[in-house]
């Protein structure tokens, strides 16, 4: 649906993105993080032909787009519907001419138009907001607003950049579940560029991390959570545990759902002091990953990671001393 290949862009000389390739698929939820700066609003731009590029491929909808006149390139932008942090909307205008206003640009008639916005404007819960001005409403309302403006002509594709990031923390999880529903409901691809984690565990299926002007690692945002490869780390900090003296400990990543069995089989085959030390497990859509951190005895050590692999779990053993992991 979308392949990024071999992807350039400079600024006066200066690179931003280098040898980007990426793909999303069709009808999944795709986030981008990185540092600020990274160049993470320069590609969601790229995507919707707003932003030209030096080298490298397009590829949105089987359409290359650096091949697209003007006039294919407008045609192609109305299948791509985008939402910012600051939500853009006309303040002069009404919530339900603020609606309107993509299909006025495409000449739609007055009563499709209404009739359209009235919908989409029921579907993101405000109904009761149409003739409302937008400095009339709270920043979750106008962000559902910009919503149902960026539905109006059909997308294939909905682009969010930093959508939640003016937003407290329960308004957030109420536009991500607006969010989800659209891309459950009407089939829509989403790309969420974000620098706050917890937006992409909640929504994204899979994720991109943009470090150095480079994609670090890409793939689904469980497995990048549970490998916790250098770029996570750099973006997200690390804590550490001390081993205490005479003991290491064992990392293991495990599902929720397993850790019960596997800590009630673990004390019972391996019959060895142990304590867990710290534990990490965190929703993922709707299931739960994490980490376990069990401290053990050295010379029990060889025996628990010989068990662990018997039991086909991964586990990485830190030895007396820091261990890391992902905040
Ligand atoms: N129109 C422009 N002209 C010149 N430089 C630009 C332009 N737009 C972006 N840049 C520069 O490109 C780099 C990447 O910017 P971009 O906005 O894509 O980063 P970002 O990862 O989205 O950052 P943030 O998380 O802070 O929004 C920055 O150094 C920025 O200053």
């Amino acid at each position: 649906m979308i392949q990024v290949q071999n992807l350039c862009k400079s600024y006066n000389n200066s690179k931003v993105l280098t040898d980007i390739n990426l793909q999303v698929h069709q009808g999944e939820i795709f986030g981008i993080v990185g540092q600020s700066g990274a160049g993470k609003s320069t590609l969601l731009r790229c995507i919707n032909g707003l932003e030209t590029f030096d080298k490298g491929k397009m590829i949105v909808n089987d359409t290359d787009i650096s091949l697209l006149s003007e006039n294919e390139l407008r045609l192609f932008r109305r299948k791509i519907g985008m939402i910012f942090q600051n939500f853009a909307l006309l303040n002069r205008k009404t919530v339900l001419e603020n609606v309107m206003l993509p299909m006025e640009c495409w000449k739609y008639p007055q009563r499709t138009m209404k009739k359209k916005a009235e919908e989409l404007l029921d579907m993101v819960g405000l109904a009761g907001k149409m003739k409302s001005l937008p400095n009339e409403l709270s920043g979750g309302q106008k962000q559902r607003v910009a919503i149902a403006r960026a539905l109006t002509l059909e997308p294939d594709i909905l682009l969010c950049d930093e959508a939640t990031s003016a937003l407290d923390p329960a308004i957030t999880k109420s536009i991500l579940e607006l969010l989800a529903d659209v891309n459950r409901e009407l089939g829509i691809t989403i790309v969420i560029v974000t620098h706050d984690m917890s937006v992409v565990k909640t929504v994204c299926d899979r994720m991109a991390i943009i470090t150095g002007n480079k994609i670090a690692v890409q793939g689904s945002v469980a497995s990048i959570f549970l490998d916790e490869p250098p770029a996570l780390i750099e973006l997200v900090g690390r804590r550490e545990i001390i081993a205490p003296p005479g003991r290491s400990i064992i990392k293991l990543a495990i599902s929720d759902s397993d850790i019960n069995q596997f800590l009630y089989s673990f004390a019972l085959d391996l019959k060895i002091d142990f304590s867990i030390a710290a534990a990490n497990i965190e929703q993922f859509h709707n299931n739960s990953y994490g980490h376990l951190y069990l401290s053990i005895a050295n010379e029990n050590i060889e025996r628990t990671a010989a068990y662990c692999a018997s039991q086909r779990m991964d586990c990485v053993i830190f030895e007396p001393g820091v261990r890391s992991g992902v905040e």
